[in-house]
């Protein structure tokens, strides 16, 4: 069975001392269980002090993303060593936000998802289509190809390590959640297009987590699904009650 992996993508929320008071909160009240994985990717000015406050505890920590080179004249920019000489395991990559905002393309995302797993860090992919596409019934072609670009160059044994997160553009951060039904279809379909590009061991080893308005009320029947391994949540990871929440219901679920 695949393990559950529910990941927080705080985006550009919190001060330092409210992220040390979340970890704080959360640390102790995780339930002690080998069936999920919970993970907060904070602003990246926080992830040294998150790494080494939530040491020795199962809450792991993520980049919301980096660049792809080892270093390098890139103003601004955080580079995948610099990640990992600081003990962060994973990565999103590809998000529907910095594609949109910070011009990441599938190109770029390939280059980051190889730099991630040479320098031993989880990649999250985010795949994910438009209203637009999805009126046009190009959701499915729109994903393959994300996933095509994404994993071209990767091995299959990195393959079965790495995170697929499907996003819909139109459900993140407006209150509409894909029905379960919908998302475990999408979910299907690029597990699906992992077993074309890799072979069927690689496929029902990859885990696939759906992002989109998640929260407590609705993540337990999300998971309930053949194809969705987890969740990335974005506003409702911000509060330590409601993270925690998640955490038990794909305990239990
Ligand atoms: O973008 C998301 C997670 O990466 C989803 O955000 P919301 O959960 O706020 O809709």
């Amino acid at each position: 069975m695949r393990k559950r992996i529910i990941a927080g993508n705080w985006k550009m929320y919190k001060m330092m001392d409210e992220a040390k008071s979340f970890v704080a909160e959360v640390k102790g009240r995780l339930p002690e269980t080998e069936l999920v994985e919970a993970v907060i990717c904070p602003p990246s000015l926080f992830l040294a002090e998150l790494v080494n406050q939530s040491e020795g505890t199962s809450l792991k920590i993520g980049a919301q993303t980096m660049h792809d080179a080892a270093e390098g004249a890139y103003t601004g920019e955080v580079s995948p060593n610099m990640l990992a000489d600081l003990n962060v395991q994973y990565v999103i990559l590809g998000h529907s936000e910095r594609r949109q905002y910070f011009n990441e393309t599938d190109e770029s995302v390939n280059r980051k998802v190889l730099a991630a797993f040479a320098n031993g860090l989880t990649p999250i992919v985010c795949v994910g289509e438009s209203l637009e596409e999805r009126e046009g019934g190009k959701t499915v072609e729109r994903v393959a190809l994300q996933v095509n670009k994404a994993f071209e160059g990767v091995s299959a044994d990195q393959a079965k390590e790495a995170i697929i997160a499907y996003e819909p553009i139109w459900a993140i951060g407006t209150g509409k959640t894909a029905t379960a039904e919908d998302a475990n279809d999408v979910c299907k379909e690029i597990r699906h297009e992992i077993g074309k590009l890799y072979d069927k061991n690689t496929a029902s080893a990859i885990r696939i987590q759906y992002g989109g308005s998640v929260k407590p009320a609705n993540i337990g029947e999300l998971l309930s699904m053949e194809h969705i391994d987890g969740a990335l949540v974005g506003g409702a990871s911000l509060e330590a009650d409601s993270f925690v929440k998640m955490i038990e219901v794909a305990t239990h679920e």
